[in-house]
């Protein structure tokens, strides 16, 4: 039952991707079991108190233009065992240590053990995970004894990495925005979760530069609980730099049975599913695009809407939604639009905005990632075997 499950779980992570323009479709390789094991350390001398070198490591270090199928393809066996500590011997009582092994994966991967613990995000370029610790090597202290090393299965998990993922209840236009944005041609229709897998897609600016979109499943009520499309997908928004949030102006119903939601309601759900997934997700740079201001009424409503945001808790309280449904904590909008994404009014404006957005945000990342480089070069000459499964 346990080993089916986990050949499910494998299936269904393996998101099918189409790639852009070809029409051509990938299996979107984002999840990788391996099994590392740290070398055992060297044997001790009790004769003239010598002592065994102790065992290699394994780390798992993060490098750009690599993905993990290249991970696979230099190690097809998946397995890894770092060098043996080496014995003391007479005329070298302190035996040497053990190789250690470093493998590189692409940045982006968190690293979990067979029992689904996070041992460490790899987020940027050169972050490093001790995944499995080499042995002891004999000493006194342990009968000059050396100690096996640690072995483990560890899951290398990718999640997509996009600059905008687009958020939003399914119909919304998601697609239709990624289609008039980008070469892509993804599936349009006018029934709800169409787009049944994550796909990516690269906006182009007149000076060459490019941005990556990620269009996803529409979310619903419940989809931290797995409800409609779930959280297979949620994961993915964790790794993009900014959200999109795409709202039909004129509000949403998934079907008849379903109660119908305005477009204040769209958005505090959607802003409560994702605090109840991850609340960090809330910290991201956010980005609202009121949709289908085409439609009658819509610019009347759209209006409306951008009034209820200027102040959400008073808005909140003429809303009829159960306490339950709404967040603890309100989204800020860096922008909010109005466009119409089928007779692209307003997507050009929308287009720049977002890149003069993610400019902005990247220079305050810079400064974010140097200071994490400065701790983590700190922390490189403390490091110590204690610090198995965390950031060293
Ligand atoms: N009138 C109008 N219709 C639109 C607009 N944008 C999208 N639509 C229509 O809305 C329907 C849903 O569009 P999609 O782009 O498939 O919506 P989606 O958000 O990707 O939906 P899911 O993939 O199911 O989550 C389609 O029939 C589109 O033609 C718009 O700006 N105006
Ligand atoms: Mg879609």
């Amino acid at each position: 039952m346990v080993f089916l499950s986990y050949i499910l779980r494998k299936e269904l992570s393996k998101s099918v991707v189409k790639r852009q323009g070809t029409g051509r479709a990938w299996t979107f390789f984002d999840t990788l079991d391996l099994l590392v094991r740290g070398g055992a350390g060297g044997q001790g001398l009790p004769k003239i108190g010598g002592v065994g070198g102790n065992g290699g490591s394994v780390y798992v270090v993060a490098k750009k233009n690599i993905t993990l199928r290249d991970v696979k393809r230099k190690n097809p066996t998946k397995k890894y065992t770092a060098g043996l500590g080496s014995n003391s011997w007479k005329r070298g009582p302190l035996g040497p240590p053990g190789k250690d092994i470093e493998i590189p994966v692409p940045v982006g991967v968190e690293v979990k053990d067979q029992y689904g613990r996070v041992l460490g995000s790899l987020d940027i370029e050169g972050d490093k995970v001790l995944v499995a610790q080499g042995g002891e090597g004999g000493n006194p202290a342990n009968n000059f004894q050396g100690f096996k090393g640690q072995k483990r299965f560890i899951n290398l998990d990718l999640k997509l990495l996009a600059d905008v993922g687009l958020v939003g209840f399914p119909n919304a236009g998601k697609s239709t925005l990624l289609s008039a944005v980008s070469r892509a041609g993804p599936k349009i229709a006018s029934y709800p979760f169409t787009t049944v897998k994550p796909q990516l897609a690269k906006m182009e600016y007149e000076d060459f530069r490019q941005i990556s979109i990620a269009d996803l499943p529409g979310l619903i009520e419940g989809a931290h609980l797995n409800r409609g499309m779930g959280h297979t997908f949620l994961k993915h928004i964790e790794r993009t730099k900014m959200l999109l949030f795409m709202v039909d102006v004129g509000g949403f119903q998934l079907s008849p049975k379903y109660p119908y939601r305005s477009a204040l309601e769209t958005i505090l759900l959607l802003n409560r599913e994702l605090e109840l997934y991850k609340e960090e997700l809330l910290e991201k740079p956010c980005v609202l695009a009121l949709n289908k201001i085409d439609k009658k009424n819509a610019n009347f409503l759209a209006t409306d809407v951008k009034e209820q945001l200027q102040d959400m808790e008073d808005s909140v309280r003429n809303l009829n939604l159960d306490k339950d449904l709404l967040p603890q904590r309100f989204i800020r909008f860096d922008e909010v639009f109005t466009i119409s994404a089928k007779l692209d009014i307003g997507v050009e404006e929308l287009k720049h905005k977002l890149r003069d957005l993610l400019d902005t945000y990247a220079d305050q990342r810079t400064e974010y990632q140097r200071q994490r480089f400065d701790h983590q070069r700190e922390l490189d000459s403390k490091t110590s075997v204690e610090q198995a499964g965390f950031i060293v």
